[in-house]
């Protein structure tokens, strides 16, 4: 943390205005890495300029893949004529800073025969084990070493077609899977994959690089390798969690936001419990005409907002990544609100910083839900009940990640007095230019 990385807000007011979101963090990072599996040029829109984006470049280059603006702002061209190694001590310059880099172990076996990858970074809101991606690479045919300096694979026999099963619906394996599976020799059946709407636009980007990849009923992925994939053109889905953490931030501060961008098909379960917390919303255009993009407004209609029970899930389910943002307006509601996280073990931490400011949240280790999920007596605080409404006083908070950052910033917008926020340059890893927005918006925030 620098001495400038702190954001002074000075709370108690509503948030009103438009903003815009661009391609899904957890999108484009990934439409990057499949770009190395193509022998033409790929071209992806709306990229937005956030961390996750300037790694996966940087180790994009370091591989020789040759990367350049496009015509439009947000677009980019990968060009992988002359895909080639990088050192492991260049390549470990990205250590630590993103959780994309296990995602080149396919696409570079397939183009170079090894890849190195550097340790993981990401939020801190669990172990985050890498177990099913190893399993996954070795039933392919990877041989994985994993040694102090990160992980070496080589693929001495090539990749062939596999059947595997997850043993939970994991995103990054499921990616994983995709990104090996499209280029091994064979067919390989995915069962209990993520289905998360980034995986399907994932999809959509291989299947246009060539890719047959088939989506079965039940959680099953078919895919069958081919020899060659080509290049893409691609607009990736919008960033449906930068979406609803906005609609959070309207909810918390009495405010009035429309999200150019947000795409109803893909928020389905926000809006429900959105609409239950008594937050209004308006699906703006939600079919837009070709080049037009849809949008929707979310706002505080008054009165009192009601107290709800909600557990996080895979897809469809309630996104854990929604679930900090709103926690903050769930402070202000009436009744006693119930959160059950069942994707990461650690993700309630940051509720401690919210109590500092008047919020009355409780951790539980209990299964707080009607789904006994993988946490329950694990000792692992993963339930919380959060009374309300609470007055919410200015405080110093240190961003502990993501989610739990943005949060953080919007506890400060809706407490009164001033508030100093620590460590705001980690929100930039999945918010682009937050802080101009927040400035369209109306917020009185400013780097100290
Ligand atoms: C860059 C990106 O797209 N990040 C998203 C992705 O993370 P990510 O892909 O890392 O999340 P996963 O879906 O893999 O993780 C879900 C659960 O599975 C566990 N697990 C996962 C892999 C493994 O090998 N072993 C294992 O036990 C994890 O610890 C976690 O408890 O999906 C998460 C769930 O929607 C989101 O919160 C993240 O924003
Ligand atoms: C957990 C998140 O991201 P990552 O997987 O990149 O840490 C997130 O975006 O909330």
């Amino acid at each position: 943390m620098t001495v400038n990385d702190v954001l002074t807000v000075h709370g108690g007011t509503p948030l009103h205005g438009q903003i815009r979101v661009r391609g899904a963090k957890n999108l484009v990072s990934k439409a990057m890495v499949a770009a190395l599996l193509g022998d033409a040029p790929s071209r992806l829109y709306d990229v937005p300029r956030i961390r996750d984006v300037e790694v996966v470049r940087g180790l994009l280059e370091l591989h020789g893949v040759k990367v350049s603006d496009g015509a439009e702002d947000g677009e980019l061209v990968f060009d992988p004529a002359n895909v080639e190694s990088a050192s492991t001590d260049e390549i470990n310059v990205h250590a630590g800073s993103s959780r994309i880099p296990i995602l080149f172990c396919g696409p570079l076996l397939h183009r170079l025969g090894h890849a190195f990858i550097p340790d993981l970074g990401g939020c801190h809101i669990g172990p985050r084990p890498i177990d099913f991606h190893i399993q996954a690479l070795r039933e392919f045919g990877a041989v994985v070493d994993k040694a102090p300096d990160g992980m070496h694979l080589t693929a001495p026999n090539g990749l062939h077609g596999t059947k595997l099963e997850l043993p939970f619906p994991s995103v990054g394996a499921t990616e994983q899977v995709l990104l090996t599976a499209v280029m091994a020799e064979g067919v390989t059946e995915l069962r209990n994959a993520a289905v998360e709407p980034e995986i399907v636009d994932l999809i959509c980007v291989l299947q246009k690089m060539g890719a047959i990849i088939k989506v079965h009923t039940d959680r099953v992925i078919e895919i069958q390798g081919v020899p060659r994939l080509s290049g893409y053109s691609h607009r990736p889905i919008p960033d449906r969690i930068e979406a609803a953490s906005w609609a959070a931030a309207a909810l918390a501060t009495g405010g009035d936001i429309e999200v150019i961008g947000a795409e109803q098909v893909d928020m389905m379960t926000f809006l429900n419990v959105f609409r239950s917390v008594g937050g209004a919303y308006e699906v703006i255009d939600a079919r837009p005409a070709a080049g037009q993009e849809g949008k929707i407004r979310f706002w505080h209609p008054g009165g009192e907002l009601r107290a709800v029970a909600i557990e996080t899930d895979v897809h469809p389910g309630f996104m854990t990544d929604w679930q900090q943002p709103l926690v903050v307006a769930l402070t202000q509601a009436r009744g006693l609100s119930i959160v059950h996280e069942t994707v990461y073990e650690q993700r309630l931490g940051y509720t401690e910083a919210l109590n500092t400011m008047g919020a009355t949240i409780q951790v539980y280790r209990d299964c707080l839900g009607g789904t006994p999920c993988r946490f329950g007596r694990r000792n692992f605080k993963h339930s919380a009940v959060i009374a309300g409404p609470s007055k919410l006083h200015a405080a110093d908070l240190v961003i502990p990640d993501l989610r739990a950052g943005f949060s953080h910033l919007i506890a400060a917008l809706a407490a009164e007095g001033t508030s100093r926020v620590y460590g705001v340059d980690l929100i930039n890893r999945g918010y682009e230019d937050f802080e101009a927005k927040l400035a369209a918006l109306g917020a009185h925030a400013e780097r100290s």
